[in-house]
């Protein structure tokens, strides 16, 4: 145990700790670079050069410095960053903390994973240090991050590299005890937070007091500024002092003059470290995109996974229904490495608990866009995946940024439809070097059969494969930029079968014709039947392989390589079962079944499929037989839906008989009670009834006497009413 400090030595160290602070504030003074100017455009101090006073007036040069050390920072602070293993600093650190550390506000840009944290933290508690800040002076700085996980995060930092400063952190975010944090939030010196539950305690919290704030930091804040935050944000500032230091950090940084009047910066320095640098990007990532049509996105996910089991893959997808369908889904198909979730409809708890496990180990990530922001999974992912299109250029920096971060490297996949190849134009113009790649489809494995499979034998997954699939249209029907977005050219039907589903669900507010009206009527790629041996299967549950034992079901299921041609003449479409131009002969002898056909694991074999020319081996379809398959499909399906309705309908009357009747039964039979009741004169009700009680005089009822008239015979009725009487007139 640390021995109590004698009054001496403390009056020594404060003494020591207000020289120390002088000294700060004169060696800042002394050495701060011009407004507007890049330390990073300085040469690097040399290693040896003297740090901090060198005589009476004149002081070490920190603007162009390199290391930490170098800088005019408190003694408490080099140590903490020593301790957690920080010796360099990264540019935006260079270019950043030298302006920062002098008190002037900064809107900050600079790659993911550039080290834009601590960019952020050394100033806050430097300005904090430097103010003597203490207990009782409460919020002295207020930090905000658009999501948990990176508050969390950034918490961890704070305390980390400002152990040996005395202040009081406290991270108020959702998910925690909100009564809890209410009883402490007055006390806490550095608050980290979501602006959600900053408002909240802004507004109920009695005492909750911002007035003497120092340093506001919006890390993401780019994010934090947009729509999607304003109201919160908007209450936030206007409870906030103008007279502080603000700090702006993103990869991806706004200069909107509105935004920044909202936060009333003054001539604050534009830090854009990569603006020299080609890219947002970091340049130790390396980027493809890949033409996937919307139906085979599952077996070229699943073929991804299968193809780097001892990797550490995110992958994005766009809502949380489809993480947790994947996820359920794949999970029960063994991959062969371990599956997790994240999205934010999960408990706080929960949601720490995957991140901390999904660094620790190789694993699969299914998460939604609640991780692509800020959060460090510290160099360990190898490949982000992203299914589903990011809806913008930030939006894909941010999620491709979760890999090589600092200075490790990482690999990133973007899965694009033929319809969203307009996003690969818009990453080119922002010169974010994503390479266009063919994807290998000869290990693509198809999995659309298995979901099948999988959706018939555990009957809690169909829901969770229409919620799936509706909420992926749904995004994409919402999404702004209709240029790269267009849920009418989107092969829906086809994607429903993918996802495993028997039919396609309904979408109340799409109109089927538009659909059928867009989709072009391109020839498309026919599942081809590649030679048994050829065939590469997923591994199921044990129980599963027993079941699918024919390899048929697969077989159709098996795509044809998308070729360069294709690609030029962007008609690459999915494998369907719908197709549209009436190109090549079908073998018209052939009969055309009505009946749902199943092989022998329960999955119904594509209808379509038998409708090919198998004679020529051709891959493409007539499309009017296609039309007339499908009309003759609906027909049938509305005269069962006909017959079934029947049947429920006879069910429900039959059953409500049944009911009436029991329910008159139950009411003779209380009725024929009620009339024993009645006759039973030993019952409760006599005693209600026809009783009195007498209590002795203490008003407790010692002795409770029940007096039942119809257990005296009349005589003796007479005879007490006259002793009654007498007793009355006497
Ligand atoms: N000076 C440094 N020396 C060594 N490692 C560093 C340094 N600065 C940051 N790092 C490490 O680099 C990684 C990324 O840092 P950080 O999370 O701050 O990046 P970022 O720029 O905020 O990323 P994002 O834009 O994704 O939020 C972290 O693991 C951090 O520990």
């Amino acid at each position: 145990m640390k021995k109590p400090k004698s009054k001496q030595l403390r009056l020594q160290s404060r003494n020591t700790e207000v020289q120390q602070i002088e000294l700060l504030e004169k060696w800042i003074e002394f050495g701060k670079p011009e407004s507007g100017s890049n330390p990073l455009s300085l040469p690097p101090l040399p290693a040896k050069s003297p740090i901090g006073r060198i005589d009476e007036n004149t002081y070490s040069q920190y603007a162009g410095c390199t290391k930490f050390q170098q800088l005019p920072i408190s003694k408490n602070l080099k140590d903490g960053l020593r301790q957690s293993g920080y010796k360099n600093m990264t540019n935006i650190q260079r270019a950043s903390l030298p302006h920062s550390l002098c008190g002037r506000d900064i809107l900050g840009a600079a790659k993911t994973g550039s080290g834009k944290t601590l960019a952020f933290i050394i100033p806050v508690l430097e300005k904090l240090y430097k103010a003597r800040w203490g207990l009782e002076d409460g919020v002295g700085s207020i930090i905000m991050s658009p999501t948990r996980e990176l508050a969390d995060q950034l918490f961890g930092v704070l305390k980390s590299v400002g152990k040996h400063h005395g202040f009081s952190a406290g991270l108020l975010i959702g998910g925690h005890e909100y009564d809890e944090e209410k009883d402490h939030v007055n006390r806490m010196n550095i608050l980290i937070c979501t602006p959600g539950r900053l408002l909240k305690h802004m507004d109920t919290t009695p005492n909750f007091d911002c007035s003497q704030l120092q340093v506001l930091v919006l890390d993401e804040a780019d994010r934090i500024l947009d729509a999607g935050f304003k109201k919160e944000v908007n209450a936030i500032i206007s409870q906030l002092p103008k007279h502080k230091q603000t700090l702006l950090f993103s990869a991806t940084q706004t200069k909107s003059v509105k935004d920044l009047a909202r936060l009333s910066l003054k001539d604050p320095e534009y830090i854009a470290v990569d603006e020299e640098s080609i890219a947002a990007t970091p340049n130790r990532l390396q980027q493809k995109a890949i033409l996937v049509p919307l139906d085979q996105k599952l077996d070229m996910l699943w073929s991804f996974i299968k193809a780097h089991l001892n990797s550490r893959i995110l992958v994005f997808l766009s809502s949380c229904k489809q993480v947790r369908f994947v996820y359920e889904a794949f999970k029960k198909l063994r991959p062969g490495i371990p599956l997790k979730c994240l999205h934010g409809r999960m408990k706080q708890v929960k949601r720490m608990f995957i991140l901390q496990q999904f660094v620790e180990e190789r694993s699969v990530l299914f998460s939604t866009d609640v991780s692509s922001r800020g959060l460090d999974f510290n160099k360990g992912v190898d490949w982000v995946v992203q299914v589903d299109c990011p809806e913008d250029v930030a939006s894909y920096i941010h999620r491709v940024g979760r890999t090589a971060r600092y200075d490790s490297i990482g690999q990133s996949v973007l899965f694009l439809l033929p319809s969203e190849m307009k996003m690969l134009e818009r990453l080119q113009e922002k010169k974010i070097p994503v390479q266009f790649d063919k994807p290998n489809t000869k290990r693509l494995q198809s999995v659309s059969g298995l979901l099948a499979a999988l959706l018939a034998k555990y009957t809690d997954l169909q829901p969770l494969a229409q919620r799936a699939f509706k909420t992926y249209l749904k995004s994409i029907y919402k999404q702004k930029d209709k240029e790269i977005f267009d849920v009418t050219k989107l092969p829906i039907d086809e994607y429903s079968a993918s996802l495993g589903l028997p039919m396609t669900p309904q979408l109340r507010y799409l109109n089927r014709k538009d659909i059928d009206k867009n989709t072009p009527g391109e020839p498309i790629l026919v599942p081809q039947i590649p030679a048994k041996k050829d065939l590469i299967r997923p591994k199921l549950d044990n129980d599963l392989l027993e079941e699918s034992e024919d390899e048929e079901t697969l077989d159709l299921l098996h795509s044809k390589e998308i070729t360069d041609e294709a690609i030029a003449t962007d008609n690459i479409l999915p494998t369907t079962r719908v197709l549209k131009k009436n190109k090549l002969k079908i073998n018209v002898h052939r009969p055309v079944g009505t009946r749902v056909v199943f092989d022998e694991e329960g999955n119904t074999l594509p209808p379509l499929a038998r409708l090919a020319d198998v004679g020529t081996n051709s891959a493409l379809l007539d499309k009017s037989k296609v039309m007339e398959r499908f009309a003759e499909l609906r027909e049938e399906m509305k005269t069962r839906d006909q017959e079934d309705k029947l049947v429920d309908r006879k069910r429900r009357k039959e059953k409500r008989i049944k009911e009436k009747e029991k329910y008159k039964r139950a009411r003779n039979e209380e009725e024929d009670e009620d009339e024993d009741d009645d006759e039973f004169s030993g019952s409760d009700k006599d005693l209600k009834k026809g009783s009195k009680v007498y209590f002795d005089s203490d008003d407790e009822m010692k002795d409770k006497v029940a007096l039942k008239t119809d257990e005296i015979s009349l005589a003796e009725q007479e005879e007490l009413a006259l002793k009654l009487l007498s007793s009355m007139h006497s």
